[in-house]
């Protein structure tokens, strides 16, 4: 580690590297703000780094360029390149969430929420769905690509497909927003929900900050997504209390036992999802589901009444049956059933048997 005095190998100081091809620092208040945002963006990679948490925020070698900070390093050899595919997609959404804010402010979104429809039980309806047939509740996805499949569904018709999961007995639905890499969008979520779907409506983004979901619940949402593994425990904290101030339920994914153990040590969790697929290899393993809910995890978990979802990868009645005897009591579901040409036959497909009864 560097004391701020040497640069360690295979660094540079910042200022250094600026220095032929910076402009001349601006020192207006935009700048400047831009400056502490990042700064405090650094921070927050670290803290997160001691959390076991290996997505930065971030790119690390990218002060704004007008930045002068004297003990900051930019790294060489890492330059601005994402690790991974999570952290491009983190990286992306750092600037495209910039952006939607300024346009709306969270003071504008406040306004709208006074006007916003009242949000409907995502947990009470896995409950019951479960309850009703003894099978895992499903939340079924309308996705039309991922970055690790390509394109799922050529005719995506995000509403026709909504209601075909309801007809095939999903008990709640799963509506991938973001644009980039999965082909989403918030007007599909919108378009679900006015189209008068009643099914609850999970709204599948890669949230950073709490503004997003502001704009989630003005858009429709009834439930978000948080992923533990680009969270540090005060985000999943704080963003937990946010979701419950305005009536909506919290999705906390895992993969590993790390992010497991760091969300059972967080307070007034309810909804937890294992996911199989690795968000940083696409690797799918459904054993994953299993492993994280053995001894004792398992029993944790049952104390504190968290039900659990499994995510990815299910594909047959016998994948279904194999997360239930792990303990979920929720599945959430996309590809398989998204590319039926009749997603709700899909669904009987998928359990073995008609779960819309
Ligand atoms: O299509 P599948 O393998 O059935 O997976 C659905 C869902 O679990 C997956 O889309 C997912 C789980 N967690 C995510 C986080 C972001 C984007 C997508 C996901």
């Amino acid at each position: 580690m560097s004391n701020g005095n040497e640069p360690s190998l295979g660094c540079l100081p910042v200022h250094q590297s600026r220095v032929d091809s910076a402009p001349a620092a601006d020192e207006s208040p935009g700048n400047a703000l831009k400056t502490k945002e990042w700064e405090i963006g650094m921070l927050q990679d670290e803290v997160a780094a001691t959390q076991g948490i290996r997505i930065r925020r971030r790119p690390p070698s990218g002060p704004p360029l007008h930045y002068v900070g004297p003990f900051e390093f930019r790294l060489q050899n890492e330059g601005n390149t994402p690790r991974n595919i999570l952290e491009e997609i983190v990286w992306n959404k750092d600037t495209e969430v910039a952006q939607m804010k300024e346009k709306q402010p969270l003071a504008t979104l406040k306004k709208y929420l006074d006007n916003a429809p009242p949000t409907r039980d995502f947990i009470g309806a896995l409950k019951s769905a479960y309850e009703r047939t003894g099978v895992p509740g499903l939340i079924a996805e309308v996705k039309k690509a991922s970055p690790s499949r390509g394109v799922i569904r050529e005719d995506f018709d995000p509403v026709e497909i909504a209601k075909a999961y309801e007809k095939g007995g999903a008990a709640c639905l799963s509506v991938l927003t973001d644009e980039k890499y999965f082909q989403g969008s918030f007007k599909n979520l919108e378009a679900i929900r006015s189209a008068g779907v009643k099914c609850p409506l999970l709204c599948k983004e890669f949230i950073i900050e709490a503004w997003q979901i502001y704009y989630a619940r003005v858009k429709g949402a009834d439930a978000i997504l948080l992923i533990a593994a680009v969270l540090p425990d005060l985000d999943l904290r704080y963003m937990t209390k946010i979701c419950k101030m305005l009536g909506l339920a919290a999705l906390v994914e895992v993969h590993d036992e790390c992010e497991m153990d760091r969300v059972l040590g967080i307070e007034g969790i309810e909804l937890v999802g294992i996911n199989n697929r690795n968000l940083e290899t696409f690797e799918v393993d459904i054993a994953n589901t299993k492993n994280l809910l053995e001894g004792e995890r398992g029993r944790i978990i049952h104390e504190k009444g968290i039900l659990v979802v499994g995510e990815s990868g299910l594909f047959t009645p016998a994948d279904i049956a194999y997360v239930q005897d792990a303990g979920v009591k929720a599945v959430l579901v996309g590809e398989s059933i998204v590319k039926q040409s009749d997603p709700a036959k899909g669904i009987s497909g998928l359990f073995g048997k008609d779960i819309s009864l």
